[in-house]
């Protein structure tokens, strides 16, 4: 992987890399903040998924994570959110399909399937890499994300127990399967079969005895769309109460979708992670 940038902030550092993704088959570019105790030992880390147009960039410039980052001695990897560049396909004119619009899935249709494998590339070979490569502790991991990304940070949680030690989210796409994003890129990327759209969803997988030790979510009231029903945090509650599985559900009132709500709360979830992972 190559350093392409990197900024001093908080009393560490906030880099950029870009690598040749063997799961995307295509150059991929991500953001590691290395907390100022990175400096003379290995760290935890949490994994940031942002949502739908993001790039690494979003997160590192809008949501004020670093400072509590740093404060509690942990990194932050925040991948892409789709595979780029010329040879990808895309649908241009379309913000919910395509580049920026991963979903954190291995598509398995064509003309997606060369390209957007955002799972495999999430849960196995980005954390290989950054941990053969970087001062972190092998192993000791978090998630968490936004909307898209908050469905992507739920869905890794729940496909691979135990490995990671936490999991939150903010605004997540809670069941993807019954609103309209989610339709739109299943259909895309995985084909008609609905039940083969379950294996990513986290309120089926939850239905279906997926097993997490708790969940934890922060929701805007305000939030356009909670509003319009691209989100059913109620399904996912239903679920949760259903199998049992211990979920954190805070209704923020007032709060809407964007990069300020998450500027609100992100310090109270690195506190959370960085605990788990102490
Ligand atoms: N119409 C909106 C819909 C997409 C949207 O709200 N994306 C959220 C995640 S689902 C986001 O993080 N946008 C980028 C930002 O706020 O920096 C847009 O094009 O930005």
């Amino acid at each position: 992987m190559k350093l392409v940038e990197s900024i001093k902030e908080s009393g560490g550092f906030l880099n950029r890399y870009t690598h040749e993704s063997a799961s995307c088959r295509c150059s991929m570019t991500f953001s590691v903040f290395l907390p100022p105790q990175a400096t003379d030992g290995r760290v935890p880390a949490l994994y940031w998924l942002s949502g739908l147009t993001c790039t690494d960039d979003n997160f590192r410039v809008k949501a004020g994570a670093q400072r509590y980052a740093a404060e509690h001695g942990i990194a932050l990897i925040i991948p892409d959110t789709s595979p780029r560049g010329a040879n990808v396909p895309d649908v241009p004119e379309r913000y919910d399909l395509g580049q920026g619009a991963g979903f954190y899935v291995n598509a398995t249709q064509e003309p997606w399937s060369t390209h957007y494998h955002l799972y495999d590339y999430v849960t196995a070979e980005l954390p290989a890499l950054v941990e053969q490569h970087l001062p972190l502790i092998p192993g000791v991991r978090s998630i968490s994300g936004h909307s898209m990304g908050g469905h992507g940070a739920l869905i890794c949680a729940l496909k691979n127990p135990g490995m990671y030690r936490s999991v939150s989210a903010f605004a997540p796409i809670c069941h993807p399967t019954e609103c309209g994003w989610g339709q739109g890129c299943f259909s895309a990327y995985l084909g008609d079969d609905k039940s083969l759209w379950e294996a990513y969803d986290a309120t089926c997988l939850i239905r279906v005895g997926a097993s997490i030790p708790e969940i934890f979510i922060d929701q805007g009231t305000a939030d356009e769309f909670l509003l319009e029903g691209q989100l059913l945090p109620e399904s996912l509650a239903a679920a949760c109460q259903q199998a049992e599985v211990p979920l954190t559900l805070r209704m923020q009132a007032g709060y809407d979708h964007s990069y300020h709500f998450i500027a609100t709360f992100i310090g109270e979830h690195i506190a959370w992670h960085a605990q788990a992972m102490a």
